[in-house]
């Protein structure tokens, strides 16, 4: 049997927090130790500190194809929020539609809910390093990211990328989801014009924000990403 615990300031985010310093910081599943053996504790339940990347960039800009060559090299766990919310359509659940509605539409799922399905993940991740792609694609995202971590990201990477290249990579893209056509790729654009570059300006008057140019090959940008987490000192895979 497992009980959720609300305060947990000693295993997460502590010394990160200067956004609310009374947040509610970062929840936790403990186990009831009578009940069943305690289970052993995550790597990120375990760490203190776990290391965020946020990956911003708008539809067909790279993220996914760049987050799988730093999860290669550098041992991240990938994290794509979409993928999490076409997962909890796939699964049938309470929320399926109004997130598959809200997809076909190019609109952002209320935060709360995509928060819920990343905070889960890194629940039951064995990690501590995370890419956050897809997410915050709006203030509201972000500003509820911070208030229910109590943390801000450790990176923020952003592909940028002209809109006609990201259109064309988005059309190629023949994964088969609601929101790969030409209707609603005008819709996503504009959503990422109106709600994700404020976040993205954000992230830069902070400081974290790396900006990524996201044209050429695969390999070429990536050698604008790699040295970015090399600067922290990761160990890199071969
Ligand atoms: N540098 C690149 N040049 C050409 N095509 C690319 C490049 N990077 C990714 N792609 C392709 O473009 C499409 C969108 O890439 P993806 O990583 O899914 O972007 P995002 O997650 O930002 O929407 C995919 O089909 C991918 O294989
Ligand atoms: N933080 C997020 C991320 C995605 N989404 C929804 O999921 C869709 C697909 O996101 P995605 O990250 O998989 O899309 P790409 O940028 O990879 O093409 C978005 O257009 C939104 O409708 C959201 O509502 N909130
Ligand atoms: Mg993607």
């Amino acid at each position: 049997m497992w009980r959720r615990v609300t305060s947990v300031s000693h295993l997460t985010f502590a010394h990160k927090s200067t956004v609310n310093k009374n947040a509610c910081t970062f929840k936790c599943w403990e186990s009831f130790t009578t009940e069943i053996p305690r289970k052993e504790k995550t790597t990120y339940q375990r760490a203190k500190t776990p290391f965020i990347t946020f990956v911003l960039g708008g539809p067909g800009s790279g993220k996914g194809t760049q987050c799988m060559k730093i999860v290669e090299n550098f041992g991240f766990t990938h994290l794509s929020a979409g993928e999490l919310l076409r997962r909890e359509i796939a699964s049938n659940s309470a929320d399926g539609i109004m997130i598959l509605n809200t997809i076909k539409e190019g609109k952002i799922v209320p935060s709360e809910l995509t928060i819920k399905l990343i905070q889960k993940e890194m629940e039951l991740s064995d990690n501590y390093k995370f890419l956050i792609d897809g997410f915050p694609r709006s203030e509201d995202n972000r500003k509820a990211f911070e208030q229910i971590f109590g943390a801000e990201p450790d990176v923020v990477l952003f592909f940028d990328c002209p809109e006609d290249e990201m259109v064309k990579r988005v059309l190629n893209r023949n994964q088969g989801r609601v929101d790969d056509n030409i209707d609603t790729i005008k819709k996503r654009l504009k959503v990422f014009t109106a709600l994700n570059l404020p976040v993205v300006n954000h992230y830069l008057e902070k400081g974290k924000l790396y900006k990524i140019n996201g044209v050429g090959t695969v390999d070429e940008i990536y050698k604008q990403v790699h040295p970015v987490f090399s600067s922290f000192h990761f160990e890199v895979r071969v």
